[in-house]
């Protein structure tokens, strides 16, 4: 018996949670039903593969009372229980994932309101409401109850004390001695119960005492009557008998009385629905939302919910819903928690939270239930993955969240715009990863492009405005919308009459090349393929020998007639990185660098053969000037790096050469000061008329 100290996180918790300023205590019952449920679940799926426990599902309940002598609620399950271990264990420590960092995170908010409610601190939370918490609890299979107890610093694990009741059959009955009273309240905890836990698989059931009026026999008057008879026979003289057995005797005689007495009647009165909300067809939107808020905890309303059941080769009935908020990326994922927001049932029975693990990643966003009929009951973690009929409800719910969305794009462009600003990273990671949707997944991808103003447009919108013969998509890709807009190969795309696509995300490209065609149309990144035919000049032949003789990170060069005003642009080619990615790779610390070869780096420079640039430079090497050709074309070749989009390779020696560019240029103009010293000089030796006149008189 002696007290135990908690964990050193569930201390850190405790203490937050007791001095918390968290105003919405009352999320403790909530708390508390879920375990409830969570270990008749627990049971319900024992009982099912372990027929010796001889336990009778339908008897299972959770049930809430009132002790007002105490000052105390108490909640029972009759669920799987603990041991006197998993007391210890269970309401010790804290096996969660993430809760180091959730209680740093807690102390360090000034307000930590949100944060308690987000995160649900389980069982602690009865500490928001109680000073003092005992836990008698009976394990499935054993006859013994033990109690746990708290008052908030350490615990104590021990046998019942002799006023307190062994459990009847097994499960946990949780007794809350109250600090805040206004918890005493049956209408209160009622109305608890229907915000929070109406959702609940379990009947709950509320003590309801009532008083009741009863009439009965007045005894006290009816003996009060005897003696005042009886005592007047012995004033009259009767010494017969005693004063007893007159009284005795005259009880016999007198009229019998009645009178009425309140009685408590205790009942059990039944306070939730529980059909589950997935198979009922007459639910309310507020319905849909508020299940959908008692599942995942989340404070918004879903953005969106799809709710079917299918036929045929695999039946079974889902409720699916989107958040509104997005995952955050920087967020560890926890298992735990996706675990509890996408639940699988067979037959309306719990069976496992490890359903997310079969969807694909890019999805895993999803939360809600799904229930089948044709899983076997004892399907287990392994199961999961491999089982025919799992894989056949992964696709089709795959199928019914992607047709929802399209479904959005098309009916309610809110909505789908919303969607899109908290998803549209995971719905190219899906274009990339998942084959047989990525036709779909294409089609609800949104850009801007040259075209489409303010607005974002979908590659059907492209197929649409196509040119004349135009057999392919253009895009660039880069950082920002302005670096796309102002980027030397989209600009002569764009001068040629052609839409451009101006891809921003840095998972773009990856998805781009993963889509490679839409619609028959082939997707052509001009950062790798440039844009323009080459021409077949032969005027350049030379040159180009050339420049990949002295830049060697150019393994090819092209000649086009299509890149408006700039010299040259370069693009990555077939088997070369382009500007966009090779930044990506720079940026990403963890990305092992000499996996992608950027010390040999290969790329394409397109010149452009009417450029002043370009002939003049080809003047030069037709006359053998090629000391001062390598530096020209050193230089052009730079400059055209950087209006490419990527990074100049050897960038001192090329701010040099453009310093050395400017003093040139700068050398025909004079300091100011020289100047005025040189006029002043040019002033004395200056001869006027007046000299001349003068020098002509005196001769
Ligand atoms: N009524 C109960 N019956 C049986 N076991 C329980 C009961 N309540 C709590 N437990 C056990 O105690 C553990 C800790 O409970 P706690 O509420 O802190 O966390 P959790 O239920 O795992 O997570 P959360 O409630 O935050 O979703 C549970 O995992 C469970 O094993």
């Amino acid at each position: 018996q002696e007290k135990r100290t908690f964990d050193v996180e569930v201390s850190r918790l405790m203490h937050l949670i007791i001095h918390s300023l968290y105003t919405n205590k009352e999320i403790f019952l909530r708390e508390l039903i879920s375990n409830a449920s969570d270990a008749l679940d627990k049971l319900r799926f024992i009982c099912i593969t372990d027929k010796t426990l001889n336990i009778d599902p339908s008897s299972f309940k959770i049930r809430i009372g009132i002790d007002a002598d105490k000052g105390a609620i108490y909640i029972i399950d009759n669920g799987i229980g603990m041991t006197k271990e998993e007391l210890a264990k269970n309401l010790g420590t804290i096996a969660k994932s993430g809760t180091a960092e959730f209680i740093k995170k807690l102390e360090a908010a000034e307000d930590n309101k949100n944060l308690i409610g987000q995160f649900g601190v389980g069982f602690y939370s009865s500490f928001l409401v109680a000073e003092n918490v005992t836990v008698i609890s009976r394990k499935a299979g054993s006859e013994e109850s033990y109690a746990w107890e708290s008052n908030g610093d350490g615990f104590v694990v021990r046998e019942l004390k002799e006023d307190e009741t062994p459990m009847e059959e097994q499960g946990t009955k949780i007794i809350l001695g109250l600090k805040d009273k206004y918890f005493l309240d049956t209408n209160v905890l009622k109305d608890l119960v229907k915000k929070y836990s109406e959702f609940i698989q379990f009947p709950i059931e509320m003590e309801i005492t009532k008083k009741e009026e009863e009439e009965v026999e007045d005894t006290e008057a009816m003996r009060q009557e005897a003696e005042e008879k009886a005592k007047k026979r012995i004033e009259e003289g009767e010494t017969s008998k005693t004063e007893e057995e007159l009284i005795e005797e005259e009880l016999k005689n007198v009229e019998v009385k009645h009178k009425f007495i309140t009685k408590n009647i205790t009942s059990w009165e039944p306070i939730n629905v529980n059909k589950p909300i997935w198979m009922r067809s007459d639910v309310t939107d507020e319905e849909y939302n508020q299940f959908y808020k008692a599942l995942t905890k989340d404070t918004k309303d879903p953005l969106a919910k799809i709710h079917f059941n299918t036929e045929g080769d695999s039946v079974f009935r889902a409720l699916l819903y989107i958040p509104a908020e997005g995952p955050n990326p920087f967020a560890p994922k926890d298992p735990e928690k996706l675990k509890q927001m996408l639940r699988l049932y067979v037959r309306r029975v719990f069976v496992s939270g490890d359903f997310y693990t079969t969807l694909p990643d890019y999805l895993t966003f999803i939360r809600g239930v799904i229930d089948s009929d044709d899983i076997p009951l004892n399907v287990g973690r392994e199961l999961i993955q491999e089982n025919r009929h799992i894989d056949r409800i992964k696709r089709k719910v795959v199928r019914k969240v992607l047709q929802l969305i399209q479904d959005l794009s098309e009916n309610n462009s809110t909505v789908f715009e919303a969607f899109m600003k908290e998803y549209s990273v995971q719905m190219k990671i899906g274009a990339i990863t998942d084959v047989p949707n990525r036709g779909r997944i294409a089609k609800l991808l949104r850009y801007y492009s040259s075209v489409s103003g303010n607005e974002t447009m979908s590659f059907q919108d492209y197929i649409g405005r196509l040119k004349e013969n135009q057999t392919e998509i253009y895009y660039v890709c880069a950082d920002s919308l302005e670096e796309a807009k102002n980027s030397p190969v989209a600009q002569s795309a764009i001068s040629a009459g052609y839409e451009v696509i101006y891809m921003t995300d840095p998972v773009d490209e990856a998805a781009s090349r993963s889509i490679n065609t839409f619609e028959g149309k082939t997707l052509v990144d001009l950062g790798k393929d440039g844009f323009g035919v080459e021409t077949d000049d032969k005027e350049y032949d030379e040159l180009k020998e050339f420049i990949k003789e002295n830049i060697k990170e150019v393994s090819k060069v092209e000649v086009s007639n299509k890149l408006g005003n700039v010299a040259g642009v370069v693009i990555s080619g077939k088997d070369g990185l382009t500007a966009n990615m090779e930044k990506l790779i720079k940026a990403h610390a963890t990305a092992n660098k000499k996996d992608f070869n950027l010390e040999n780096l290969k790329r394409v420079l397109v010149i452009n053969g009417e450029h002043d640039i370009i002939i003049k430079i080809n003047v030069l090497i037709k006359e053998d000037k090629k000391e001062q050709a390598i530096e020209f074309v050193k230089g052009m070749y730079n400059t055209a790096l950087i209006q490419s989009g990527y990074t100049v390779t050897d960038s001192n020696e090329y701010a040099q050469w453009v310093q050395k560019m400017i003093e040139k240029e700068l050398s025909g103009i004079e300091e100011v000061e020289n100047k005025e010293e040189k006029k002043e000089v040019k002033e004395e030796n200056t001869v006027g008329v007046d000299d001349i006149v003068n020098q002509k008189n005196e001769l």
